[in-house]
This record gives structure tokens, C-alpha cells and sequence, in this order.
């Protein structure tokens, strides 16, 4: 991203703060449990795949939601997520890599980190079995070459889900050697989302490699709709925590996890 694109003043913000974030302590070192094999068993069981997030607030939810987030992590487990992310970034979305600890020693699913990783010594901040880095963040001056910090992740055991908006940002996911790719709905100079985002893009996408679509998807009708555009798995925040209010977590994310979709999915990866 260089200088002259535009990206809301919430994402800039954002990305200050990353560049001030240090990194860890010691070269985390990590036995990943497997995001594909998980969406693999979570489909044979007649399920749809869904990466349940505990985003406890962000710019554009409506308000927060303060229950404990391992309680949260296990409703969603309950409500049959596949896999979990969890927000490590503090400032503007009220996560901590302290909860990301306390819920992946609770439950058995994958769990992503959440955050906005810039250099490699943000690695190591935190154990996780998926890590996330977004495209158009790291062509911003003054951080990593994507390539470089994809690789470095990959020597500590992480996997990695590459995160794209479009389809050169998805070439460059490829050419990089990203194996897990997420495509976001949300768009990061609007904050609006789009789920025709997904459906434009993913066509783009080699069989081989792990789709999901991530952002905007609130409905049985959405699901089936990124399902059969070709996503292997969904990402959802916001429908699932339901910020601001006390509903059920665990009906939340089962309303979109029972959904069926004619999506003949495999994760070959
Ligand atoms: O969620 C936000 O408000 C947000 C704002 C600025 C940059 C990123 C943001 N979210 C990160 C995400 O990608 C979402 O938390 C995740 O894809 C889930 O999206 P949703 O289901 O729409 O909450």
C-alpha cells in the first residue's frame, strides 16, 4: 500500500500503532494444530466450516462485548466452529495475546492470531497455530517484504493464512507461496463490506489452495452464497459476537455453522 491509496483513518490508525508495537521475547517455536484437516472433519461431519472470532470490539461494531473470552471460545466450539481467531490487537479491538493464550489452552480447534504483523519479531509475541498477514499492509514503507516474513513464520511452525481484497493482491498471495488464502470482504478504505468482493476473486484461486472468505457474512443466505463461490471456509466476527448485546453465542454460530450448502469443498492443502 503505498502512500497515495486511500485507507480510512481507523486502518491508519491501526497501522500506526502496529509500527510502534515491539516484538515478542525468545524464537517461538510451535506443533500447529491443522486449520485444513480441521475444515476437512468439520465438513465430513456435515458442517460448514466456520472460523468463529473473538473480536471483543473493533471500529466498526456497535458498541463491545465484555463476557469472558475463553466462556466465549467455548460457546463457539459448542456452537461447532471449526476453528477460532482471536484479536491479539489492543488499541482498537480490545484483544491481548494474554486471551489468546488462556483460549487456546482451553479448547482443541485451531486458533489464529489476529493482529496486524509487520515485522518478523512480531512473530514471536504468542503460540498460535495460524498467524495472520495482510497483503496490503506489508507494502506499506518501513515493513517486511510479505515473501520474507510468510517464510519466517513458516520456519517457526506457524501456519499462515495470507489475507487479499483483490486479485492482484491474491497473484501476490501466490507468488509469495501462500497455501491459505483469505479474501476480505471488508474493504479498507470505506470499511465498507462487500460479498461480491469474495465472488470476484475467488475465481482467481488455484484448487489447491485453502479459501476462505472472511467479513460481512451475517446470514444462512451469505454462507451459502461465499460456499458456492468456492470458499472452504468463512471467517465471522461480528454476527457471531453480536457486540453490544448478551445473545447466545453458541446459537449464533450454529445458525451459520448447520447451514447447508451444496458446496463440494476440499482442502487440499
Ligand atoms: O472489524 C472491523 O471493524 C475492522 C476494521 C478495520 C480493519 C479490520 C477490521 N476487522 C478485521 C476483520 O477482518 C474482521 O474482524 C473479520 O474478518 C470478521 O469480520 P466480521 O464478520 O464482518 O466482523
Amino acid at each position: 500500500m503505498d502512500d497515495s491509496e486511500e485507507i480510512a483513518p481507523a486502518v491508519q490508525s491501526i497501522l500506526d500503532a502496529a509500527r510502534e508495537r515491539g516484538g515478542g521475547g525468545d524464537r517461538i517455536s510451535v506443533t500447529p494444530r491443522s486449520l485444513p484437516d480441521a475444515f476437512d472433519a468439520t465438513a465430513a461431519d456435515g458442517r460448514t466450516p466456520v472460523i468463529a472470532e473473538i473480536k471483543p470490539t473493533s471500529p466498526t461494531a456497535d458498541g463491545e462485548r465484555t463476557d469472558d473470552p475463553v466462556d466465549l471460545a467455548r460457546q463457539m466450539v459448542a456452537g461447532g466452529a471449526a476453528a477460532l481467531s482471536v484479536l491479539t490487537e489492543p488499541e482498537h479491538f480490545g484483544g491481548s495475546a494474554a486471551t489468546l493464550e488462556r483460549v487456546r489452552d482451553a479448547v482443541d480447534v485451531p486458533v489464529l492470531r489476529k493482529d496486524f504483523i509487520l515485522h518478523e519479531e512480531q512473530l514471536d509475541v504468542v503460540e498460535a497455530d495460524v498467524v495472520l498477514l495482510i497483503v496490503r499492509f506489508l507494502e506499506a514503507d518501513g515493513t517486511d517484504d510479505l515473501a520474507d516474513l510468510l517464510a519466517a513464520a513458516c520456519e517457526r511452525g506457524f501456519q499462515v493464512l495470507v489475507e487479499t481484497h483483490t486479485a492482484a493482491e491474491v497473484e501476490k498471495a501466490l507468488d509469495a507461496g501462500a497455501d491459505i488464502i483469505g479474501v476480505n470482504n471488508r474493504d479498507l478504505a470505506e470499511l465498507e463490506v462487500d460479498l461480491g468482493t469474495f465472488e470476484s476473486v475467488a475465481p482467481d484461486v488455484p484448487e489447491s489452495v485453502t479459501l476462505i472468505a472472511e467479513s460481512g457474512i451475517q446470514t444462512e443466505e451469505d454462507v451459502t452464497r461465499m460456499r458456492r463461490a468456492g470458499a472452504d471456509a468463512l471467517l465471522v466476527g461480528s454476527a457471531i459476537m453480536d457486540h453490544g448485546e448478551t445473545t447466545d453465542v453458541t446459537a449464533n454460530t450454529r445458525r451459520l455453522t448447520q447451514t447447508e450448502t451444496d458446496a463440494a469443498t476440499t482442502t487440499d492443502t
